[in-house]
């Protein structure tokens, strides 16, 4: 029984994003992705950080007759999302572990009635596997309103993934109950075989499908990598950039002015540091506030409206709130566009992971760092954290490979970052970069910084047969 659905030739799709996204033009191949779900078709689509893939199932749910149900595991992409979306005059909802008694009650209602006022309902995976809410989408499909599904973060349903989700594997039951409803997924980051596994796991149409690849690539990005060992703590190398950086915008005659008259701090210097540990994440941010940097730290271990108010005075550019330390997950899902840094205390745990991490960075478009410090003293305890878990772990080869490519990426003086990224998720032809990264900026300075930079291969495994001989693997603990 299909759901409802316009004809493309009576809805005006750039009227709409004129109208309700107060947005000029499409970006990338968005129209395209757009037509063609307005067609029915089943859409894959693979596309950069920031590069606008919600509105690729937000517009044509605004267009199309019926609900579009929106499947996402991060409690704050949903209500960033929804947030916009009720700003713009759209009617959205959410229903997670943090909804309220009585909203839930409401959304359900209106799902009852078979005919829901709701445009767009975003929902867990683990929400869509309970009983009484299939029951609830069942009256809309026989009403012919369940106009289409939209998995966000999709890479989450495959093993192969970074962030497997084993609730994202009942996903599935949509094709199977509701054959005729399309599907849209989405997701920054899937190799072909992520890719692949999505478009199988969740029963898609071979034969009416449309898939997207588009570039990876961040083009106002700066990638680079700088080298340290245990000897040597970074912090000051980061303290020093920053107080350059502030110093730059202090001093430049017109950067200045142009501040003074936005009406913005010199030192207001949006940006992420990604640490592993909680302790870590408060230690650094007291450090930067003594020297003066506005820093909060940020991670599961602090009270639910402490971590909101950093949040929201983050997001405001408030005094005292200039660079946030946290755990990583960070920052996935909300939308700020001025994000000037995105700093990698430590080796990220998987390649995918530092892509999102650092695709937080320069969502407006304009300049932005990305440093990630690298030792192989680092390399080292990440690889033994992980054989640790591996009992634990479904995906352990998926996860070794992926910690193993960011390895090899920080290992890398010779190839562009942003080669090397683009790469990874199996694209060949990508131009090269404008000087935004550390190879382009200075390839010999590069090899000399990773020579002097990091510990020698013998120095780690002496250290490592030492510590094995002691009973100690010098590892921290969260
Ligand atoms: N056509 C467009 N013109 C201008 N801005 C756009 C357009 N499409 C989307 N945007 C804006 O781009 C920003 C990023 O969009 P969105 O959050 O959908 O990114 P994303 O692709 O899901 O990224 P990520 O994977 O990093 O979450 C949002 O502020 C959105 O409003």
């Amino acid at each position: 029984m299909p759901a409802l659905t316009k004809t493309n030739s009576c809805v005006d799709i750039d009227f709409t994003l004129r109208r309700k996204f107060k947005r000029t033009t499409f970006r990338g191949q968005q129209r395209e992705v757009i037509v063609d779900a307005l067609d029915k078709k089943d859409v894959f689509v693979q596309a950069a950080t920031g590069f606008g893939k919600s509105l690729c199932f937000q517009l044509p749910a605004v267009i199309d007759h019926g609900i579009t149900v929106v499947i996402c595991p991060l409690l704050s992409l949903m209500t960033d999302q929804v947030n916009a979306l009720r700003a713009a005059d759209i009617d959205a909802g959410m229903i997670n572990g943090n909804t309220t008694y009585t909203e839930r009650q409401r959304l359900l209602r209106d799902l009852a009635t078979g005919h829901p006022r709701t445009r767009l309902l975003y929902v867990t995976p683990e929400q869509c596997a309970t009983e009484s809410f299939r029951k609830h989408l069942r009256v809309v499909y026989e009403q012919r309103e369940l106009a289409r599904v939209a998995v966000d973060e999709a890479h989450c349903i495959s093993e192969w993934g970074h962030d497997f989700r084993k609730s994202f594997q009942d996903l599935r039951w949509f094709r199977e109950n509701f054959p005729d409803v399309p599907i849209i997924c989405l997701t920054a980051t899937a190799t072909a075989k992520v890719r692949d596994d999505i478009i199988n796991m969740l029963g898609l149409d071979e034969a009416n499908i449309k898939v997207y690849t588009m570039t990876t690539d961040r083009k106002n990005l700066h990638y680079e990598v700088r080298f340290k060992c245990d000897e040597e703590p970074h912090y000051n190398d980061f303290l020093g950039w920053l107080r350059r950086v502030h110093k730059y915008r202090a001093e430049n005659v017109e950067r200045r002015r142009e501040l003074e008259r936005k009406g913005e701090r010199i030192d207001n210097v949006s940006g992420i540091i990604y640490a592993l540990f909680r302790n870590e994440c408060e230690e650094i941010a007291a450090k930067l506030r003594s020297d003066g940097i506005g820093a909060k730290p940020y991670h599961a271990g602090l009270h639910k409206d402490e971590k909101d108010e950093t949040l929201q005075r983050w997001v405001n550019n408030d005094k005292g709130y200039d660079v946030i330390v946290a755990t990583t997950a960070f920052g996935m899902g909300i939308d700020k566009e001025d994000v000037r840094f995105v700093v990698h205390w430590q080796l990220p745990k998987s390649f995918e992971g530092y892509y999102q991490e650092a695709g937080r960075a320069g969502r407006d478009g304009k300049a932005s760092v990305c440093i990630m410090y690298y030792s192989r003293e680092d390399r080292d305890r990440a690889f033994n954290r992980m054989s640790r878990d591996k009992l634990e772990m479904k995906n352990f080869e998926a996860r070794a490979k992926s910690l193993q490519a960011v390895v090899d990426y920080c290992e890398n003086v010779e190839t562009c970052r942003h080669r090397l990224i683009c790469k990874y998720f199996g694209e060949e032809a990508v131009p090269e970069c404008d000087y935004a990264c550390d190879w382009h900026k200075d390839a010999k300075g590069l090899e000399r910084a990773k020579k002097n930079g990091l510990a020698s291969e013998e120095f780690v495994s002496t250290q490592r047969e030492l510590g094995a001989y002691i009973g100690y693997d010098g590892y921290d603990s969260t």
